[in-house]
């Protein structure tokens, strides 16, 4: 049983959209994971980028990185960032979800959230690209952090997932165009997490 059918168990009627959102908890063992954590935190050239947010340079709470395949369309990974090469360890990953992803990813963007204070925002994963990045596939590892969507024309519509060390969630169909999402800041005592969303960015 998938996290959603327990959120849609919890909410009776919900109209959760299950055809648009697949959480599955353990994909990656507890072991796999710490071991992939350890690796990404220590070998990831980690940035942290600050952005314009009406006419105020506000740094990212959040360190982040790109990979993917060279001829990507890297104006689509929302910083501009140019992906790195693929490592060993990102296409094991890769390889692991795309079976139940049913795509081929070109790209992955990586946040680490180093403690409580590390967040993102309410957002959609295809800000002025429409028809771009509709299916997303994030991995999670470290830290369980809540998981907030929202629908975009009624904000009291809105549902939350923890997103367990090893777990994979997959967002598609009609996600990025109907709900936002977020991960909040959280004022409990946080531990790292490392979050990985695979993406399809390249050109038609
Ligand atoms: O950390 C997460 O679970 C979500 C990250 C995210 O929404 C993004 O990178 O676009
Ligand atoms: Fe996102």
């Amino acid at each position: 049983m998938t996290q959603t059918h327990l959120l849609a168990g919890l909410l009776p009627n919900s109209g959760l959209p299950e055809e648009q959102v697949d959480y599955r908890p353990g994909v990656f063992s507890a072991e796999e994971s710490r071991q992939f954590m350890a690796h990404l935190i220590h070998r990831v050239p980690w940035q942290q980028k600050s952005q314009l947010l009406y006419g105020k340079e506000v740094i990212t709470p959040r360190l982040t990185a790109c990979y993917g395949n060279p001829d990507v369309d890297y104006s689509l990974t929302g910083k501009g960032l140019r992906p790195l090469a693929w490592t060993p360890e990102l296409l094991q990953i890769k390889d692991r979800i795309e079976p139940f992803s049913g795509a081929k990813f070109d790209s992955v963007l990586l946040n680490y959230y180093r403690d409580g204070n590390d967040s993102v925002s309410w957002h959609t994963d295809n800000d002025g690209v429409p028809g771009k990045n509709w299916i997303v596939a994030s991995v999670s590892f470290g830290q369980a952090r809540r998981f907030e969507f929202r629908l975009r024309e009624d904000h009291r519509v809105k549902y939350t997932v923890e997103l367990e060390n090893g777990s994979y969630l997959l967002m598609k169909g009609g996600f990025q165009e109907y709900w936002q999402h977020r991960v909040p800041k959280s004022k409990q005592p946080m531990q790292a997490r490392i979050n990985l969303t695979f993406r399809v960015l390249h050109r038609n």
